[in-house]
């Protein structure tokens, strides 16, 4: 049997990490896993429930028995919380403000990272690898994992590209809107992850010159460098339904 091939992308908010690892991970068939989806998740059902997100123990209770459903397939990534589609409300401004209190709390952070090392070993057995984006993946959630990225872009290239995406717009006055998702939450989460600084044996892919198109294929250039030999067999294996 062939071993499935795991594909672990770090990286700070706005830097291409979600919309870059669905690509890569549809390009080569994967399962694709946003962790940080998961910590949005747990923000949203906090508020909803009423849990005060200051009261860690609370929160971190909250975790261990989430109703959290994720979709793997790149193409419809979806995300559910009993039952409902949350996708769009844990991508919110107001979610955004408030997840950093959430994704700082070290028992949260146990939790979920235990969660996602369970997820990635379904996943990669299920499509024959998977692709898994957040924070603390290439460093703490899968040191082991076979293409280690950081992808990265220049502050500027960030808010620019998060400006556009929530309001179709990167003048001024908008990117300074937004400033507070990015910057402000980068330094908050940069407390209890190191994202900035490619770890040893990390493979630093700088998108700020590079277009959506021209980060997909640097990634998936670095995943074929890194275990292209094992591609192939790694999607027969799944055509075959090894790992099931
Ligand atoms: N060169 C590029 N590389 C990657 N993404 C780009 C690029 N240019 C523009 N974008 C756009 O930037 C936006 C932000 O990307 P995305 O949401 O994937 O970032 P992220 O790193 O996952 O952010 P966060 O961690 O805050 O969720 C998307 O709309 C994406 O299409
Ligand atoms: N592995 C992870 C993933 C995410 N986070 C934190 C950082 C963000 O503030 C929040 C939401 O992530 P996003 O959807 O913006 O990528 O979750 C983390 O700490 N570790």
């Amino acid at each position: 049997m062939v071993a499935p091939v795991v594909v672990a992308i770090d990286g700070p908010s706005g830097s291409g990490k979600s919309s870059v690892s669905r690509a890569v991970a549809g390009h080569f068939g994967f399962g694709y896993l946003d962790t940080g989806a998961m910590y949005r998740a747990l923000t949203l059902w906090c508020v909803r429930s009423g849990i005060d997100l200051a009261d860690q123990d609370a929160v971190a209770g909250a975790a261990e028995d989430l109703p959290l459903g994720l979709g793997a397939d790149p193409q419809d990534a979806s995300v559910e919380l009993d039952g409902e589609d949350v996708s769009a409300a844990i991508r919110t401004s107001e979610v955004s403000a408030v997840v950093s209190t959430v994704a700082t709390n070290l028992q949260v952070r146990a939790i979920l990272q235990q969660q996602q090392r369970d997820l990635i070993e379904v996943l990669a057995d299920d499509f024959g690898g998977v692709v898994a984006e957040g924070r603390d993946i290439t460093t703490v959630v899968a040191p082991d994992a076979d293409v280690r990225i950081l992808l990265t872009a220049s502050e500027e290239a960030r808010l620019a590209r998060r400006s556009t995406q929530l309001h179709g717009t990167s003048d001024a006055a908008t990117v300074a809107a937004v400033h507070d998702e990015v910057v402000r939450r980068d330094r908050d989460d940069s407390t209890v992850s190191q994202f900035t600084v490619a770890a040893d044996g990390v493979v630093l892919v700088d998108t700020s010159d590079l277009d959506f198109d021209g980060s997909v294929a640097a990634v998936v250039s670095a995943v074929v460098a890194a275990v292209g030999d094992r591609l192939a067999a790694a999607v027969e294996g799944r055509a075959a339904g090894e790992g099931q």
